[in-house]
């Protein structure tokens, strides 16, 4: 079964994304958008780690091998899991457009079971834009790229400034990443106007 909310659905003033000039090019690794962040970073033990790469366009890919410390039902991805890897997936289409963006509505389909040891190959594309309103869709297959699908997601990422994260974040973590400069470097690869 699939279907789309009407919260996913592009309003009639909606536009084709631009891929930004400065945009990584196609095949470039995207990198950690932060070295602590669950899906993407590399200092999380248990974290994804999941390896995004520039498509064409305003695309993504990315692999995710899905560890013991990733069950939910014995020997199988938990869905919360695969749910992060589609969410972390669309959020690194944020590299291409050079916006920063959260998740607001992420809508996923579990379509196969994935085994602990499977590697998921992920695609994601932003569809549309419209104001801060990002429209975008991923899918996960297993076996190899062009495998069997086991996840698919639609999702509405919502602009914002990196005053949402100075705001709400807490205050210990955000005075470490302000105090890093490859993290400063990063944020300003995110957001035009920093
Ligand atoms: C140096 C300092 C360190 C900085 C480090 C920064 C580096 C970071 C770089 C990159 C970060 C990327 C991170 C990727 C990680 C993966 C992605 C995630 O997991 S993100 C986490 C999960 N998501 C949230 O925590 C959002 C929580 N929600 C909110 O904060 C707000 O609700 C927010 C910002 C999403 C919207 O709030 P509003 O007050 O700004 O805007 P309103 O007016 O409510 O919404 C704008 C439009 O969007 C629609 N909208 C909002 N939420 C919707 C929803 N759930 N469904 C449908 N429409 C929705 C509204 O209806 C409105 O539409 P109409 O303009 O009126 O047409």
């Amino acid at each position: 079964m699939s279907g789309t909310s009407s919260g996913l659905t592009p309003p009639a003033d909606a536009v084709a994304p631009v891929r930004h000039p400065d945009a990584p090019a196609p095949g470039e690794p995207l990198g950690a958008h932060y070295g602590q962040c669950f899906g993407c970073g590399g200092e999380q033990p248990h974290g994804l780690r999941l390896e995004a790469r520039a498509g064409d366009g305003v695309s993504v890919t990315a692999e995710f091998t899905v560890r013991p410390a990733h069950q939910g039902a014995p020997g199988l991805a938990h869905g919360g899991v695969l749910a992060t890897a589609l969410d972390e997936t669309l959020g690194s289409l944020n590299w291409l457009l050079r916006t920063i963006a959260v998740t607001g509505r992420l809508e996923t389909d579990f379509v196969r079971p994935v085994p602990v040891g499977t590697v998921l190959y992920l695609d994601a594309e932003v569809t549309a834009v419209a104001g801060r309103k990002i429209y975008s869709r991923a899918t996960g297959r297993i076996g190899g790229p062009e495998g069997p699908v086991a996840v698919r997601a639609e999702a509405l990422f919502i602009e914002v400034k990196v005053d949402h994260f100075t705001e709400h974040g807490r205050p210990q973590e955000i005075r470490a990443a302000m105090d890093d400069p490859d993290q400063l470097r990063r944020v300003r690869a995110f957001e035009v106007n920093p």
